[in-house]
């Protein structure tokens, strides 16, 4: 009964996409995506350059809406909010997906107040709780240790690899439910790279992870499922071990082995 259920929460579609469709301009980006992320999950989008994996990433935090002359149909559900709805508040959804981009981009502030920073504009003032959050977020980022001593100092004065876990750590501190992770590890060295693969493998626990790679073994490493996309379509969406030992589609498998992308 219990593994029962354990099993099905599992198993539970945090994100669901309808038919979407995505559009720059004239330019049909997304073309019919339906796609189930599952909770607690690390779902992997794959697939040669402009085949739209980091617009998809996009849709879901509706960060797209910045870019002119966008639009979008078809339905993204988080739960049971319509991610798509207009009345949505982007604020708040974006607290709820927290993203992580290729490039580190800490704020040109302290390592604390960088933390700190998305707490206080929801409204955090304590200074006691704000301390706990700046501890935890760091711990769970694993880079309290290394920074422990020097909070105050500027975090872009911090290691490539310490400032993307510091930036990690600045979305954890918002407390998420779900992170989104564009090429994380492409402007790192393989040691960092390590690292933060192995915390994207602890933090799954907690938290539903989609990662855009161009790296294969970096995807058949840390996730879970896969999806192959190739012109805005989804090709193929499988367990990350199908896609890799045994796909479906004759694209995928010319994908993976190297004949094309
Ligand atoms: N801001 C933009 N305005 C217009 N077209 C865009 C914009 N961003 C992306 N595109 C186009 O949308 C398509 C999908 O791009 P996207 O960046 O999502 O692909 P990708 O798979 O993430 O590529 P890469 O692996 O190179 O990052 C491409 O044809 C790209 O040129």
């Amino acid at each position: 009964m219990t593994v029962t259920l354990l099993k099905a929460k599992k198993e539970q579609t945090v994100i669901q996409t309808e038919n979407l469709n995505f559009y720059y301009g004239k330019s049909h980006a997304l073309k019919n995506i339906n796609l189930d992320i599952k909770e607690n999950q690390v779902t992997a989008l794959i697939g040669p350059s402009g085949c739209g994996k980091s617009t998809f990433l996009r849709t879901l935090n509706r960060m797209n809406d910045l870019i002119p002359g966008t639009s979008t149909e078809g339905k993204i559900l988080i739960g049971d909010l319509d991610v798509t709805s207009p009345d949505i508040d982007a604020v708040d959804l974006r607290k709820r997906v927290g993203m992580v981009f290729q490039q580190a981009n800490p704020f040109p502030m302290s390592i604390y107040d960088n933390i700190a920073y998305g707490p206080r504009i929801h409204g955090q003032k304590n200074k006691q709780v704000l301390d706990e959050i700046v501890e935890s977020s760091l711990r769970a980022a694993a880079l309290w240790d290394e920074v422990k001593d020097n909070l105050g100092k500027i975090a872009t004065g911090l290691s490539g690899g310490q400032q993307q876990r510091l930036v990690l750590a600045r979305v954890l501190a918002v407390k998420p439910e779900i992170i989104l992770m564009d090429e994380p590890t492409s402007a790192l060295d393989p040691v960092s790279t390590a690292k933060l693969e192995q915390l994207i493998m602890e933090l799954k626990k907690q938290y539903t992870i989609i990662i855009v790679t161009h790296n294969m073994q970096q995807a058949a490493r840390v996730s879970d499922e896969t999806a192959f996309f190739l012109n805005g379509e989804v090709v193929e969406f499988a367990s990350t071990n199908t896609i890799f030992t045994n796909p479906k589609k004759q694209q995928t498998e010319d994908y993976i082995s190297g004949r094309f992308g």
